[in-house]
């Protein structure tokens, strides 16, 4: 495909990691050219500058954040910006004509009561709320709920990580709605390059904290899924951890068994409900998945273990926070918005060890 045939992107937050990993992930997509790579505070400095990993294979200064520009130079906008910024700026990228996919928690939740609940700012307006399509690819049976859509409100990475892991049991009625418990764990990378006490090395390093407990502004989202996929409001509880790792998040999970349902029959309930679709990877009985086994790729691994003496399943579900839990799984989106093999671009083995 020419240069002139492939789709054009631009990058909001590529001074990000979430922006960053995309520009990782598109060098490489065959049917897209990233057409600009924008910053609010670094305009017209090489981003090599910033990344010096880039140097020599991205030679593009920074663009500002202008919507028209972006009009002229894109035809999809990536915006990897914080909560708040996402809000703001992608109703004038829409009005532009853009597509637009966010990686920002902004158009996920349906109300904005429980948004601003959540996240402590105003919501995007109700409309736009309604018209983000929720980008959690596997928890649909194909690509038709982004196909020819342009809008796409790209998941969470905790509840990216969850609900791949519970969707299939809560659907199917294995799993008690009113028993679950989600003991999440997250590599740094999950806080942005924005530096703070809580991410200092020395305050990191050799440690393991808990952090945001009950609290968390992915409690809603997973809460709004988990009640569309039972039909009935569903409440968790979830607790997040800082690990002294890069990327990665473990999702440990736990729910009471509505019947007699071994391992093996979680395992084939699985296999079934991702049929076809490349980034779950089901493990066998007795295989527990590792966050090092997704390192760098667009994989969800999910294992299970069935205890019954307390008639409780543990479901654990890792994935590589930046890849399947932002820059990877957006990708996947745009791929099926634009009608295309969900994998384009995103054939990445694991980096091991
Ligand atoms: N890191 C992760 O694992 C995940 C992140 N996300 C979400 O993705 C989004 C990006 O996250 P991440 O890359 O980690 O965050 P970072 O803090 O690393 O990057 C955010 C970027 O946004 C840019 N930015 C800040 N203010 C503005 C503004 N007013 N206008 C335009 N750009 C602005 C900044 O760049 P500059 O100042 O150069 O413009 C910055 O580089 C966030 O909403 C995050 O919650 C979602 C899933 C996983
Ligand atoms: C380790 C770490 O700090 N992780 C972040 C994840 C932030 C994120 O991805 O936020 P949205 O998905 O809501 O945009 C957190 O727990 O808040």
């Amino acid at each position: 495909m020419g240069n002139e045939q492939k789709v054009n992107a631009a990058i909001v937050g590529s001074t990000g990691y979430g922006g960053v990993e995309l520009i990782r992930l598109l060098l490489n997509h065959p049917n897209v050219n990233i057409a600009s790579v924008i910053s609010a505070s670094s305009a017209g400095a090489p981003i090599a500058d910033g990344y010096p990993h880039l140097n020599e294979i991205m030679c593009d200064t920074l663009d500002g954040v202008s919507a028209e520009e972006m009009r002229r130079k894109a035809d999809v906008v990536f915006t990897a910006t914080p909560s708040g910024v996402s809000g703001r700026l992608v109703p004038e990228l829409l009005d532009a004509g853009l597509t637009v996919i966010d990686l920002s928690g902004d158009f996920r939740i349906k109300d904005g009561a429980v948004y601003t609940a959540w996240y402590k700012h105003e919501a995007p307006q109700a409309e736009l709320l309604n018209d983000a399509v929720y980008g959690l690819c596997e928890l649909y049976a194909d690509g038709g709920y982004a196909q020819g859509r342009r809008f796409i409100s790209n998941p969470g990475c905790y509840p990216t990580a969850t609900l791949l892991g519970l969707a299939p049991a809560m659907k199917a009625g294995w799993i008690d709605p009113a028993s679950l418990i989600i003991d999440a764990k997250s590599g740094v990378s999950g806080a942005g390059r924005g530096v703070n006490l809580g991410v200092h090395y020395a305050e990191l390093n050799e440690n393991f904290k808990a952090y945001k407990v009950n609290k968390h502004q992915h409690i809603p989202e997973i809460e709004q899924t988990l009640g569309e996929v039972a039909g009935t409001p569903v409440t968790v509880t979830f607790t997040t951890h800082l690990t002294p790792m890069t990327r990665g998040i473990m999702c440990t999970m736990y729910a009471s068994l509505t019947g007699n349902y071994s391992e093996q029959d979680f395992i084939s309930l699985y296999k079934d409900h991702y049929a076809g679709r490349r980034f779950v990877r089901i493990r066998p009985q007795g295989q527990w998945p590792a966050t090092k086994e997704v390192f760098g790729s667009n994989y969800c691994d999910i294992g299970f273990a069935v205890d019954e003496r307390t008639k409780r399943v543990t479901i654990i579900s890792v994935i590589d926070n930046v890849v399947k839990g932002a820059a990877g799984q957006a990708i996947q989106n745009l791929n099926l918005m634009m009608g295309w093999d969900e994998a384009l671009g995103l054939n990445l083995t694991p980096v091991y060890p």
